[in-house]
């Protein structure tokens, strides 16, 4: 599908966990839509859903109930065949940034290549070394994690997320670990993305600079969006 259209439509999406007795609804009803190029701003107390929605529409888990099109794709009821193609066409910045100990940081960026098969992988060198630097990591290309800091190792895993190109990117508290200025620089480039690839943005943050940045902010409560900014 093309760019143009919205990347990501949620209705009536309801999730539970657990069995029996122990079962629990935590996801209620929702409907948003994301556009295209554009960051939105997930926010929420804890426990109020984010993650588990996050999760539901990049295909990690599988949808229960309601609809979730993503890139023109039904994930509810989709085949894992379909599930994986969609995953390829994402991006993921998580919390904890799992980068491998043994890798330098041109090889763990390099990894976020490997689902796409070899022949994405045999220009990989001048892009990752690209992403890196435009992430202030000139310098440590060839750092392995065990050598770089908190905000550095979060750096790499920005640009392992970003290397293969995504439609989407998902990131959960993507600048936590990281000092104001990176923080800024890492959302000015998914900005970027978005204006010239059309890449769409998803982050949880509670980050007030960079909620200034956002085209759009959805606001979580025990489980239901109580706001969103495109609609008001
Ligand atoms: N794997 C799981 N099994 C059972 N309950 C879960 C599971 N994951 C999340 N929950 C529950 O679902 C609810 C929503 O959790 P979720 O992690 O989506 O919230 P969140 O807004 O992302 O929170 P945080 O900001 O703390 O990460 C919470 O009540 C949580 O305890």
């Amino acid at each position: 599908m093309s760019r143009t259209a919205a990347p990501i439509v949620v209705r009536g999406l309801e999730h539970w966990f657990g069995e029996g007795e122990a079962k629990k609804q935590v996801l209620f009803d929702v409907d948003l839509v994301l556009q295209p190029g554009k960051l939105t701003v997930l926010l929420g107390a804890s426990g109020s859903g984010k993650t588990t929605l996050l999760t539901l529409m990049g295909c990690l888990r599988r949808v229960q109930q309601g609809s979730v099109t993503l890139l023109g794709m039904e994930l509810a009821g989709a085949a894992e065949d379909v599930l994986v193609q969609c995953r390829r066409r994402l991006g993921f910045i998580f919390q904890a940034h799992n980068l491998h100990d043994s890798l330098t940081a041109m090889q763990n960026v390099r990894m976020g290549l490997e689902v796409h098969g070899p022949a994405a992988t045999a220009q990989w060198e001048s892009a990752a070394a690209h992403l890196l630097d435009l992430l202030g990591l000139r310098e440590r290309l060839n750092y392995l994690p065990g050598n770089l800091s908190g905000g550095q190792k979060q750096r790499v895993a920005v640009a392992r997320a970003l290397i293969g190109n995504p439609d989407i990117v998902f990131a959960d508290e993507p600048t936590a670990a990281l000092d104001k200025e990176s923080a800024l620089n890492v959302v000015t480039l998914l900005k970027r993305l978005g204006t010239e690839r059309g890449t769409t943005t998803l982050m949880v943050t509670h980050d007030s600079k960079i909620m200034d940045l956002a085209d759009q902010i959805i606001t979580m409560d025990e489980g239901r969006i109580v706001q969103d900014s495109s609609l008001s």
